[in-house]
């Protein structure tokens, strides 16, 4: 047997949502670049679940039905309560709060195709809410209802702070959910598409997917990106500390990836947002320090930024708390996994895999009474 490590190469599905070819991201044929500068995160939801831009009437539909599914059920609310809210990292608390909405979803099993396009907008709607709620209430604060007036990135400020977000606040947050929305088959929507490849249901799906996304490999990396920051402190402590890093052969977060080989496209629109949000917040270190080590990484390694390196300080710069920051990665990747999970039940596989056996050859079973002790 054949054995491709990481699965690296290896084409598992078609899919007709996201592509990367030469360095270059779409979403459905539209370049990344130009949805970031002109798309609302509502239109790219749309587009990766209908596979066209929206006319105004379809948009508005689907921020109607965003709007109105957007509270969350009591029980959830309820719920966070019992959790050890000390101990809980905010991607632990949205996995369980996503399985439990399950159980509130008298369609959670009905595995109808508008069922499941019903689940995914209800889905949708309710993960900002979920993320707000919880970094609400594990501080004592009640949690801030969604307003309907809001668009999809001030609705999630808003729930998050209390306050109507600035509009530079709104516009950041509008990229970065443009940003992560989909990416081909990375390694939590190929998580979410092998869980209801056996025909389980979309929260199962997406409570997989989650699981998948938290560890710092993928979406943790943007959290993992501001603690390393942080422990450096200074833009004076980079160069030593990096260096040392890389001679100790540590893994610098934010660095790397398994499809880009120049680079990550969606960094520099990142990196660009870190610098004016970084001036404005009067914390240019952030910027200045990320700079550098991107010219450190890059020139040692020759390894360039991921989406998550600068997205760390705009999230920073917006007064996010750190480990909010994977929670929100997937606020905005839920419209890829989604996308992709309804791809697959539409032509589904089962994905099943081999793997080539290396352990000890054939044994005859032992009576435990004759194994010693
Ligand atoms: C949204 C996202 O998921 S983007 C990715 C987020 N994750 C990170 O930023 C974590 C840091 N990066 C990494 O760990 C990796 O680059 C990954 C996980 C993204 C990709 O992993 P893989 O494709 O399996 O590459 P792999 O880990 O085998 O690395 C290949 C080589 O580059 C080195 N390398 C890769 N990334 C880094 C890094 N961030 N820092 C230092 N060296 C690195 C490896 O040490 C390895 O070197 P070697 O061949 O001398 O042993
Ligand atoms: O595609 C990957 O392997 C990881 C990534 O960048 C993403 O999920 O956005």
């Amino acid at each position: 047997m054949t054995v491709t490590r990481g699965l690296e190469g290896v084409v598992a599905t078609t899919s007709s949502i996201s592509s990367i070819i030469d360095d270059t991201l779409t979403y459905v044929g539209y370049d990344i670049d130009d949805l970031t500068e002109n798309a609302s995160f509502e239109e790219v939801i749309y587009l990766l679940w209908h596979r066209k831009l929206p006319t105004a009437a379809e948009l508005e539909e689907l921020k109607t039905q965003l709007a109105e599914n957007a509270a969350l059920p009591k029980e959830v609310l309820e719920h966070f309560k019992m959790y050890p809210i000390d101990k809980v990292h905010p991607m632990a608390a949205l996995r369980s709060a996503v399985s439990l909405l399950g159980l509130y979803d008298d369609e959670a099993d009905v595995m109808e195709k508008e069922a499941n396009y019903r689940k995914a907008v209800r889905l949708q709607a309710k993960m900002p809410a979920i993320v707000a709620a919880f970094a609400r209430v594990r501080k004592g604060l009640e949690p801030v209802p969604p307003r309907e007036d809001l668009n999809f990135a001030a609705n999630f400020l808003y729930m998050l702070t209390g306050e109507e977000p600035e509009q530079i606040a709104v516009e950041a947050m509008n990229k970065a959910l443009v940003l992560h929305a989909d990416h081909e088959l990375n390694a939590s929507t190929f998580t979410a598409r092998v869980c209801v490849a056996t025909l389980s249901d979309v929260y199962s799906g997406v409570t997989a997917a989650l699981g998948a996304l938290k560890g710092p490999l993928h979406g943790g990396a943007n959290e993992a990106v501001m603690k390393m920051l942080t422990e450096i402190g200074t833009l004076e402590n980079v160069e030593p500390s990096i260096r040392q890093k890389l001679a100790n052969k540590e893994k610098i977060m934010g660095f790397g990836h398994r499809v880009y080989r120049q680079g990550d496209p969606r960094a520099k629109h990142l990196r660009e947002m870190s610098k004016r949000l970084t001036v404005l917040t009067g914390e240019p270190h952030w910027y200045d320090m990320s700079t550098k080590i991107e010219e450190i990484v890059t020139g040692e390694k020759n390894l360039p930024p991921n989406v998550d390196f600068y997205s760390a300080s705009v999230y920073h710069s917006l007064g996010i708390d750190h480990d909010l920051f994977t929670p929100i990665f997937a606020v905005s990747r839920v419209s890829g996994w989604l996308a992709h999970i309804l791809e697959q039940y539409d032509n589904n596989r089962l994905i099943r895999p081999r793997a080539d056996y290396i352990g000890p050859g054939k044994q005859e079973y032992v009576a435990i009474e004759r194994r010693g002790i």
